[in-house]
């Protein structure tokens, strides 16, 4: 793994000030970053008025890396208050870098949600939390969080995933792997690009697993899209001993490809990573959680971008385990 840097797009203190701003305004008027839908439209309305400046910062992502990264938010570490200790009672802590957040996402394209996680938030608190250590979500710590596509499950999953970081005293890092630099021989393109097993919910979806009115359909794990290759790829919750040994060892060669190109993205207060989720796979280095308020502390969003030709029409058809995703579209 590399820590080749990845790029900035680095914001002015006007710009800051504008956005900084525009939250301001919002939550002193709902006095909540609790999402409504009389919020979310405040929200749009607020993006829609976003200078130049600022709505260049939020073009879609521009090169092979898949991701880049925002910088320049202000974050007062003492007023944000302690890191949560798990989603669930975080409340409004850093209600207004919720809604910085949402507006950088609706600038980017239609923020969503999930009504089966951290309540139907558009913006989630991943924070290490107690008796969720070794879990393959964003509430473990002590293990690797392996690469995966965000809610790789999904027919509606995000097109850009966003992680605003609020705290992270022990620079521990997100890893970042883009398909665009991932070699591999025609054969394995070709057997890859099959649908051959399904992904199934992780566990931050308790209710989609245990979803058992259809069959799970097997997905393709790479998509040749008019705009390049795409991936959909989440190893821990695909059940690959349903595929035969030559699906397997191309799968194999894809996860080490992934691995070899894996760059580590350790974030600071203020910065905000977009990865692109049709094109990088992301997850994080184990490490030792505090439990003392002072823990690493990121905010997440999810943002949908409509018309987009990235992933196989086929998708349209699936079930999606009876998850709803909730989209934050104007009525
Ligand atoms: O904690 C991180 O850096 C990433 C966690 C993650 O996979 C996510 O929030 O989707
Ligand atoms: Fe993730």
């Amino acid at each position: 793994m590399s820590t080749a840097a990845a790029p900035v797009r680095q914001l002015d203190a006007h710009t800051v000030g504008e956005l900084r701003r525009a939250a301001e305004k919002i939550l002193t008027e709902f006095g909540t970053s609790a999402t409504s839908r009389p919020l979310l439209e405040r929200v749009a309305q607020q993006a829609g008025e976003f200078s130049q400046t600022l709505r260049h910062h939020c073009r879609p992502v521009d090169t092979a890396d898949g991701l880049f990264v925002l910088r320049g938010l202000e974050i007062d570490d003492e007023a944000v208050g302690p890191t949560p200790a798990d989603w669930a009672s975080a409340g409004g802590s850093g209600a207004l870098h919720d809604i910085e957040l949402l507006l950088l996402a609706t600038a980017m394209g239609t923020p969503l949600a999930w009504e089966g996680q951290q309540d139907g938030r558009f913006v989630h608190n991943i924070v290490p939390s107690p008796g969720h250590e070794t879990e393959q979500t964003g509430a473990s710590s002590t293990v690797l969080l392996s690469p995966h596509t965000e809610d790789a499950f999904h027919p509606g999953r995000a097109h850009l995933l966003m992680l605003g970081c609020m705290r992270n005293h022990d620079s521990i890092a997100t890893t970042a792997a883009s398909i665009r630099r991932v070699r591999l021989s025609d054969e394995d393109i070709d057997l890859l690009t099959r649908p051959a097993v399904p992904i199934l919910p992780d566990d931050a979806y308790a209710d989609a697993q245990g979803y058992a009115a259809e069959a799970p359909p097997p997905v393709p794990a790479l998509y040749a899209s008019d705009e390049g290759m795409t991936l959909r790829f989440d190893p821990a919750y695909t059940p690959l001993e349903g595929a035969d040994e030559e699906y397997r060892a191309a799968y194999g060669r894809l996860e080490a490809e992934l691995s070899r190109v894996s760059v580590a993205v350790s974030l600071s207060p203020g910065e905000v990573l977009v990865v692109d989720n049709d094109l990088v796979v992301h997850g994080r280095v184990p490490f030792a959680p505090r439990y003392d308020g002072t823990d690493r502390w990121l905010k997440r969003a999810s943002v949908r971008i409509p018309g987009r030709l990235t992933r196989p029409p086929a998708e349209a058809r699936e079930h999606g385990y009876g998850q709803a995703a909730l989209e934050a579209r104007a009525a």
